[in-house]
Order: C-alpha cells, then sequence, then structure tokens
C-alpha cells in the first residue's frame, strides 16, 4: 500500500517529501503555467514517483478542455513521471502514453455507491487500458461502507479504492487495510474534500493495523 501526497503547487513538494509520502500526485488541473517545465523542475527535486493527474470538472478536478487538449497538455510532461492517472473519457491516450513506459492508474469517480456487480464491470473496464484501477464512490450509509471494504477486499488486485466526500471519511483508512493500493493524502492544503494529512493516515494505519 502506497501512501499518495496530493499537491497542488510545486512549493508543497518539500513537504510531501519530508511528510515521507511514499508516491507525489501532482494535481495539474490545480497548477498554473508552464506544466511540462514545472514537472521537469519538480523531477529533478525528488526520486520519489511522481503521479500526473489532469482531473477532469466532471469528475471532481478543474480542467475543462477536450480528451485531445488532455493529450497535448499531458504527452510533453510523461518522460518526467512514473504513472499517469487517466480518467475512462481520456482512454483513447492510454496506449501512447503507456508506450513512454510509465503506469496507469485507471480511475473513475462517480458521487453514489454502485452496486457489487457494477463495481467488478467499472474495474474490468479500467483494467482495459490500465494497469490499477481506481475506483472513488460516494457513502451514504454504513451499509454501503461495509459494502465497498467487502468489495474491495475480494476484488483482484492491484485496485484502489476511495471515496468522494467528507462523509464516511473514516474509509480513507480502512480501505488500505482491507487492499486499496494507493490511499490519497495532502500536506497542508487537500485536493479533495475528506482528507487525511500524510501523518495523519499514517499513524492511524499504524495504530489500526
Ligand atoms: O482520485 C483521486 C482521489 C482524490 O479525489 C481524493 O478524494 O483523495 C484526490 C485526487 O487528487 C486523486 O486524483
Amino acid at each position: 500500500m502506497k501512501i499518495v501526497a496530493s499537491i497542488q503547487e510545486p512549493d508543497m513538494l518539500d513537504m510531501a517529501v519530508s511528510a515521507k509520502a511514499n508516491f507525489i500526485e501532482l494535481r495539474l488541473d490545480m497548477m498554473e503555467g508552464d506544466l511540462a517545465g514545472t514537472v521537469e523542475l519538480i523531477r529533478a527535486r525528488t526520486v520519489l514517483p511522481l503521479i500526473a493527474t489532469l482531473r477532469s470538472r466532471d469528475e471532481g478536478g478543474r480542467f475543462e478542455g477536450t480528451s485531445d487538449d488532455w493529450f497535448a497538455i499531458i504527452e510533453p510532461l510523461v518522460r518526467h513521471v512514473d504513472l499517469v492517472d487517466i480518467e475512462t473519457r481520456y482512454r483513447e491516450h492510454a496506449p501512447k502514453i503507456m508506450s513512454h513506459g510509465v503506469q496507469i492508474i485507471a480511475s473513475l469517480h462517480r458521487p453514489d455507491m454502485p452496486t457489487r456487480f457494477e463495481l467488478e464491470q467499472i474495474a474490468l473496464e479500467l483494467r482495459l487500458f490500465g494497469d490499477i484501477p481506481k475506483i472513488a464512490v460516494g457513502l451514504r450509509s454504513q451499509a454501503e461502507l461495509l459494502d465497498l471494504l467487502a468489495y474491495t477486499s475480494e476484488a483482484p488486485k492491484p485496485i484502489c479504492v476511495s471515496i468522494v466526500g467528507e462523509q464516511f471519511r473514516c474509509a480513507r483508512a480502512l480501505l488500505p487495510l482491507f487492499g486499496s493500493e494507493l490511499a490519497y493524502c495532502h500536506v497542508g492544503t487537500p485536493t479533495a474534500r475528506g482528507q487525511y494529512h500524510v501523518e495523519e493516515l499514517k499513524q492511524l494505519l499504524e495504530m489500526l493495523r
């Protein structure tokens, strides 16, 4: 299991490194300016694996361009990162991105809790174009939380399962214990509601294990 420090400003890199995150996610949809140049500079400052994420507005981010716009932003910086997060809507570009030798996190975010069958179908679809499927869902009851934990425990690995929103944020500490490969955290400014700080999650996992 890897703890990912999700950052939206290059200045947060040092805090991510000192918090001893395993991976660093660069939320490119929250950054300004020459993104390829920024990512190249970040690459030169850390050996930690870097995840490039350009999150669409529909799935909780700020990017509003077309699929081709997405590729035009990502392609010039792929050589500086280790993994690229690709939403289903951008899947057409996955083979070209993968040809650069990076791993693909194939992601889907939705505000509700799918059925077990739907979760299995979503994961199968994500595995068609990515190395690690990532499914983030919205929970509305303890029963749905238990269903998500059971699904995560029984799903083929690797898989990343997370939640959307503040409700049932304890799931962020439990899902890694049930087999989720990546746990997304912040190092001062959350990139999504409900995130724990890297150090908080480390302490929680230490106590819960
Ligand atoms: O998909 C995810 C998970 C996330 O949305 C979260 O809820 O922690 C944070 C995003 O930066 C990341 O790409």
